[in-house]
C-alpha cells in the first residue's frame, strides 16, 4: 500500500447528511498555537548485535549512552513531525487535519490536546484542558465499564454524573455488554467509538477526533455528527483528524492540511481539500 491508498474519496452523503454549517456565527479566539515545533528523539536506529549477545551488547550501549550523554550519541535520532505551525480557533469551528501518513496530523493533535510538551513554541487554551484527550488516561487492563468512570471523571464529571451517563455512553458506542470486559480485548474499532462516547460525553470546551468516525457504521457516523454539532451548537471547538474527506467536507467548515509538519494551507473545508486532492492525485500519478 502507498501512503496515499488510505485517503477515501467517496463522499457519503447519506451517511452524514446536513454539511458543516459554514454560516454559524463564530465565538470568540479559545486556542492559540503559536510557532509550534514537536521533535521527538528516538533512541538506536542502529543494529546492535543478534539473539543472545543483544542483552549484554545493549547494556553495555546503554552504559555508554548514559556515560557520554544523550546529545552526542549518533544514533539518537531526532524526527521534526511538526514544524512551525501557527493558527487560531475560534468557538464554534470545527477544524479538520488533513495531510498523507506521516505529515503529523496525529502529532499535532496530541500537542494541541496537551499531550505532548512542545519542543518550541506554545499552545494557550481557554477553556478546560482537563476536557481535553481523554485517550491518555484510558488502561487496556480495566473494563470499559471501569475506564468510562475514569475517562468521564477526567473530563471534569463527578462519579454521579458518570453513573448517570453510563447507559448513554455504553449505547452510543455500540460495544453491548463488552463493556465488562478489559479494553485490551476490543478490536480497535470498538475502543475507538467507546473513546469517542466517553470524550463527546461531558460536551467539551474542545472535542478531539483522531479517525474515531472511520471505525463506525453509518448509523455510528450519523449519531457521531449530531453529537459534534451539538458540542459547536454550545460554542465549543471540534478537531477532526480523518482521511475520509468525505467525513472532513461533511463536518468541517475550516481544514488546515500539514504537509511534512508544516502547515501549508488553512482555509475554508472546501477550497483547502480541492487542493489536497489535486496534491493527492497528482502524487499518485507520479508514483
Ligand atoms: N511516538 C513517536 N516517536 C517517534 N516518532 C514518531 C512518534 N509518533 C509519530 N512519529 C513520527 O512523526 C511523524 C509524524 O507522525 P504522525 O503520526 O503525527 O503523522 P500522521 O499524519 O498522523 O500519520 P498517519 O496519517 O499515518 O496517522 C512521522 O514521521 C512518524 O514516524
Amino acid at each position: 500500500m502507498t501512503e496515499t491508498d488510505e485517503i477515501d474519496f467517496e463522499i457519503d452523503p447519506e451517511d452524514l447528511e446536513g454539511g458543516p454549517g459554514t454560516e454559524r456565527e463564530l465565538g470568540e479566539p479559545c486556542l492559540l498555537v503559536d510557532d509550534l515545533h514537536i521533535t521527538y528523539r528516538v533512541l538506536g536506529a542502529k543494529r546492535i548485535g543478534t539473539a543472545a549477545a543483544d542483552d549484554a551488547k545493549g547494556r553495555r550501549f546503554l552504559r555508554r549512552l548514559l556515560a557520554q550523554g544523550r546529545d552526542q550519541v549518533g544514533s539518537v535520532r531526532e524526527i521534526p513531525a511538526v514544524r512551525g505551525v501557527s493558527f487560531t480557533a475560534r468557538r464554534g469551528e470545527s477544524i479538520g487535519i488533513v495531510g498523507i501518513n506521516g505529515s503529523g496530523k496525529s502529532t499535532l493533535l496530541r500537542a494541541v490536546a496537551g499531550l505532548i510538551p512542545p519542543t518550541k513554541g506554545a499552545v494557550y487554551v481557554a477553556g478546560e484542558p482537563s476536557l481535553l484527550g481523554v485517550n491518555a488516561v484510558l488502561m487496556g487492563k480495566l473494563s470499559g465499564e471501569r475506564n468510562i468512570m475514569i475517562g468521564g471523571l477526567a473530563l471534569g464529571l463527578t462519579q454521579a454524573e458518570v453513573r448517570a451517563k453510563f447507559d448513554d455512553i455504553v449505547e452510543f458506542s455500540g460495544i453491548g455488554d463488552a463493556v465488562y470486559l478489559p479494553m485490551r480485548t476490543y478490536s480497535s474499532g470498538m475502543s475507538a467509538r467507546l473513546r469517542f462516547a466517553i470524550s463527546s460525553a461531558a460536551t467539551p470546551d474542545i472535542l478531539m477526533i483522531d479517525e474515531a468516525l472511520a471505525t463506525g457504521d453509518a448509523t455510528f457516523r450519523q449519531k457521531s455528527k449530531a453529537r459534534i454539532d451539538t458540542v459547536r451548537e454550545q460554542a465549543g471547538t471540534v478537531f477532526l483528524v480523518s482521511h475520509s474527506l468525505a467525513t472532513i467536507e461533511s463536518i468541517c467548515s475550516r481544514v488546515l492540511w500539514v504537509h511534512e509538519g508544516r502547515l501549508v494551507m488553512d482555509g475554508p473545508a472546501e477550497d483547502v481539500c480541492a487542493a489536497y486532492k489535486g496534491f493527492v492525485r497528482a502524487k499518485r500519478r507520479k508514483s
